[in-house]
């Protein structure tokens, strides 16, 4: 799998600028501007209700924001999401996938609908098929709607990587992944972005994202609290001693909760 030649003078695989977005009276992501440079590894940390997902789900052309924009190899993804959606493989949260297939025929379907050669799409499908250890379920014809909760998250990697993108934005790839699929996936993010391609993540692991990334941005309450290189996020600190002085947690008295175990 090698990520496509990009030909733009562009720096940056993708852009966020003063991206914001209300969902009525709550302002969910707040002016958030985040740049991956082209070739790095991101990854976005922030507590529960951050609004990771909503920025992401707006840089991939998933969810319209109410201001900002967001661009992906220098292309604007809501003034052309179609060309920037080819340079595009994307892991949303909560993936919703056409439960009545296998997942071979899912990746059939997914490859021919972006207009992929039919040989290319059943030789890559097979690789990814194996690799990600779902040949077994295959061979059985388990339908996707079978599927448990990792063996979800990795077809949804599969139909990321299948047209060789050359930014993968994913969101909580690891996610219900077990030990050994989790090292599969580690290798071929590794080996995504060691031939050019770009990633972003967004994970609550921050020994996960200490090991992968290079460049890191934690968001709390809709804003960018502080980003740059690991090192310069972490300022000689563990990345979650950081986050958690960044972002703050509630102390929990020796009396509250007392009739937990009672
Ligand atoms: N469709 C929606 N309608 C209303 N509010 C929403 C909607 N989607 C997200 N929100 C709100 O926006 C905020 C950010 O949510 P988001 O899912 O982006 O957070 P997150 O950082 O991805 O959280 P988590 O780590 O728990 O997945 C939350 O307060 C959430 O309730």
């Amino acid at each position: 799998m090698s990520a496509e030649t990009i030909t733009t003078d562009d720096e940056y695989a993708l852009e966020l600028v003063d991206l914001r977005r209300e969902f009525g009276d709550k302002v969910a992501v707040d002016d958030v501007t985040v740049r991956v440079p082209r070739g790095s590894f991101y990854g976005l940390v922030g507590p529960n209700g951050a609004g990771k997902t909503t920025a992401l789900s707006m840089a991939v052309g998933l969810l319209r924001p109410s201001s900002g924009r967001a661009s992906v190899e220098g292309i604007d993804v809501w003034a052309d999401p179609v060309a920037a959606k080819r340079h595009l493989g994307v892991l949303p949260d909560g993936l919703a996938l056409p439960e009545r297939l296998t997942g071979g025929e899912l990746l059939t379907y997914w490859g021919r609908f972006r207009g992929m050669d039919a040989t290319a799409v059943a030789s890559r499908s097979a690789e990814l098929i194996r690799i990600l250890e779902l040949e077994e379920a295959e061979t059985l014809g388990t339908l996707v709607g079978e599927y448990s909760t990792g063996m979800r998250k990795k077809i949804g990697l599969a139909t990321a990587l299948l047209h060789a993108p050359s930014v993968l934005v994913l969101d909580e790839p690891y996610e219900a992944v077990d030990p050994v699929s989790a090292r599969v996936l580690t290798r071929i993010l590794r080996r995504f972005t060691a031939s050019g391609g770009s990633i972003v993540i967004s994970s609550h692991v921050m020994s996960l994202v200490e090991q992968l990334c290079d460049r890191v941005a934690i968001v709390a309450a809709g804003r960018v609290v502080a980003d740059g290189t690991l090192d310069e996020v972490r300022s000689g600190e563990t990345l979650e001693d950081r986050f958690v002085e960044l972002v703050g947690a509630p102390d929990v008295d020796e009396e509250e909760l007392s009739w937990i175990g009672s």
